[in-house]
């Protein structure tokens, strides 16, 4: 027979095999990892197994933006990968760093003879292997499991990759959340199941330590303990006064660790015991007990990379900006704004936050404060839109004795000036009336205030950061804002993306159900609803829901019922919003008995803004 004749009839032989196994017919020779991932291809992603041509492949510019979000940890794995790229070399694997995406990142070719083979298949740099658009594979298939998995030529789904055999271990980050894989390929067809076995063991250990370098260097000043676990090793990060700060995947998994307890800043004591006394030198090695008592075996412990012993106050976190890190998620444009507001550093630039109802413009604020010098001073807010003129003027810009009638006897300072030092936080500036705007501007460009009724100004030195839901710049154009005031106000502008435009939505949704309903797991189809609902109210509204589930679910486990999701038709029609914030606080009010105070506690709304938002948004406050 001639070749080609041969290789058309071994690629209908591989189709009809797939075909079978994926369609039950058959169950011949295929895991049952293999099969059930065949059927994803099938079924879900609708995928012909017979289809030929190269992976989707980005160009240099655009691999240099997918890894971005990721470049300090390329930047503290390279090492790793170089070693197991040149441990693995001789045996003709070609080793990648993929992101959550399976487009490869990063890649070692081993010697001359294999590179080819890697180059006229484009395995390397910036291309694409998710297992929607390329089937079964090494890269794609690891990733969508979150396992290890070892995929053996004819194991892929499309004929074409049958000349290539994968192992792919999944890479966690210090939050023990999947940050990307790393993959070895080799297209030696001499190469047998059970070497191929051996060289995934390898690189599990190589990603085991390359996890390792990723935890310690985001903890690099934190104290650091090593947990026996399982044969293996679970890392623990904490502070000078011994509270968990960080802990890896498989810690958690250990000691039952979750995001909402270490952001609560939870004592190690609850968790380890180990005499402290002898652990203060670099890498002690201590006996470890759980906290009833219970022998854990021997751990190490590794001291702070830090010239000095840390001076930080109780509350303040390892890394200034640790706070931000952790509200940007993954989602690659807010990592890109943190990067931004890291390089600004204290240069004192106001920043305008810009983003829906709820999506976390005060908590973003509030963060930017603590990652600055100004931390030890005054984080003052004032919500613009929840305030009387005549009182935002009193507020803000403060009076002197007997000013006018009414005023406190011996005056007010007014906000700015309690903000000296400090950050001052205009909430809904877009709201803010054009007099006060003339006042504002006036404090920014003098650097001073001027009390109602005073004789001097005072001189004050605060960081701007204001917020708003509107388009500020167009309002500015149409003459709603005063531009100039617009131009002081957008030293940086961050957008803060609405929780369904959320690039790690699912990651938000998995924390907040962790931190909102710590003893409930949610069930199949509710995760299904949140993950489809456009969250007109996003994380308030999430929380809420979510904490409402946690009250009501059966047995631990939240059902679709447990979830109170009003319809909501349309993305961002402004009505659509309104119907559905108008829902969430006539349901607040309901719940509470049409007690505003209460209802604004539970919408953690203050009592003003919740009042506003009724006028504005007609809502019977009558009794039902
Ligand atoms: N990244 C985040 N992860 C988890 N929860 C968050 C996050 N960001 C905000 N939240 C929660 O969402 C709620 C609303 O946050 P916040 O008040 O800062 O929103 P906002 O944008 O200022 O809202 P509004 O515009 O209505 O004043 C708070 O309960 C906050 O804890």
């Amino acid at each position: 027979m001639e070749t080609s004749a041969m290789a058309s009839l071994s690629a209908s032989n591989h189709v009809a095999r797939v075909l079978s196994v994926a369609n039950h017919v058959a169950d011949v020779d295929a895991s049952s990892r293999i099969a059930n991932s065949w059927r994803r291809c099938l079924v879900s992603h609708k995928l012909d197994p017979a289809r030929r041509g190269p992976p989707q492949t980005l160009t240099e510019a655009e691999v240099r933006h997918v890894a971005e979000p990721m470049e300090e940890t390329i930047r503290l794995l390279t090492p790793e990968l170089d070693d197991l790229a040149r441990v693995l070399r001789d045996a003709g694997y070609c080793v990648n760093l993929a992101d959550v995406n399976a487009t490869m990142l990063l890649s070692r070719l081993p010697g001359e003879a294999d590179t080819e083979i890697f180059l006229r298949w484009k395995v390397y740099t910036g291309s694409n292997f998710s297992e929607a658009f390329e089937g079964t594979n090494g890269l794609g298939t690891c990733l969508a499991e979150q396992k290890p998995i070892l995929v053996h030529r004819d194991e892929h789904f499309r004929e074409q990759w049958g000349i290539f055999s994968c192992a792919v271990t999944p890479l966690f980050d210090e939050a023990g959340r999947i940050a990307g894989a790393v993959n070895i390929t080799s297209c030696r067809d001499d190469l047998s199941r059970a070497a191929h076995q051996l060289a995934l063991a390898v690189t599990m250990e190589a990603t085991r330590r390359m996890e390792g370098a990723i935890f310690r260097g985001h903890f690099r000043n934190a104290w650091i303990a090593t947990v026996p676990d399982n044969g293996g090793s679970g890392l623990l990060a904490y502070d000078d006064d011994h509270r968990i700060v960080g802990a890896c995947r498989s810690a958690r998994a250990l000691l039952g660790l979750t995001d909402g307890l270490i952001a609560s800043g939870i004592d190690l004591s609850r968790y380890i015991r180990f005499d402290h006394r002898a652990a203060r030198g670099a890498d002690e090695i201590v006996e470890l007990r759980r906290a009833d008592g219970r022998p854990l075996g021997q751990g190490q412990i590794a001291p702070p990379q830090r010239a000095r012993p840390l001076t930080q106050r109780r509350d303040a976190p390892v890394d200034r900006f640790d706070a931000l890190h952790r509200l940007a998620g993954r989602d690659p444009g807010l990592i890109r704004s943190v990067k931004r507001l890291r390089s600004i550093g204290d240069h004192n630039l106001p920043v305008l936050l810009h983003g829906e109802t709820g999506v976390g413009k005060d908590v973003f604020a509030r963060a930017i404060h603590a990652a600055s010098s100004r931390a030890r001073n005054h984080y003052v807010a004032l919500n613009c839109a929840a305030m009387p003129e005549s009182l935002i003027d009193a507020e803000l810009f403060g009076y002197e004795a007997g000013a006018f009638t009414g005023a406190r006897r011996d005056g007010s300072k007014g906000l700015i000036v309690q903000a000296d030092g400090g950050t001052l936080f205009l909430d809904e500036i877009g709201d803010m009336p054009i007099a006060l705007q003339t006042r504002l501007l006036r404090v920014l460009e003098n650097r001073e205030v001027w009390p109602l009724g005073a004789l001097k100004p005072v001189p004050v030195d605060i960081r701007l950061i204001s917020a708003t839901h509107r388009d500020l710049g167009r309002l500015a154009e149409e003459g709603g804002f005063r531009a100039d005031l617009y131009f002081r106000l957008r030293g940086m502008e961050v957008h803060l993306p609405a929780l369904r435009e959320r690039a790690d939505r699912d990651d938000v949704i998995r924390q907040i159900a962790r931190e909102e309903a710590p003893n409930c797991r949610l069930s199949d189809s509710a995760w299904s609803q949140l993950a489809a609902y456009p969250f007109p109210g996003n994380m308030r509204q999430l929380r809420h829901v979510l904490r409402l589930a946690g009250c009501t679910a059966e047995n631990g486990i939240i059902a679709d019922a447990d979830l109170d999701l009003p319809p909501f038709r349309g993305r961002r029609a402004e009505p659509d919003l309104a119907a559905a914030e108008r829902a969430t606080i006539v349901d607040a009010l309901r719940k509470h008995g049409g007690r505003v105070a209460e209802a604004a506690r539970t919408l953690k709304l203050s009592r003003a803004t919740l009042y506003r938002k009724i006028k504005v948004l007609k809502v019977d406050t009558g009794p039902s």
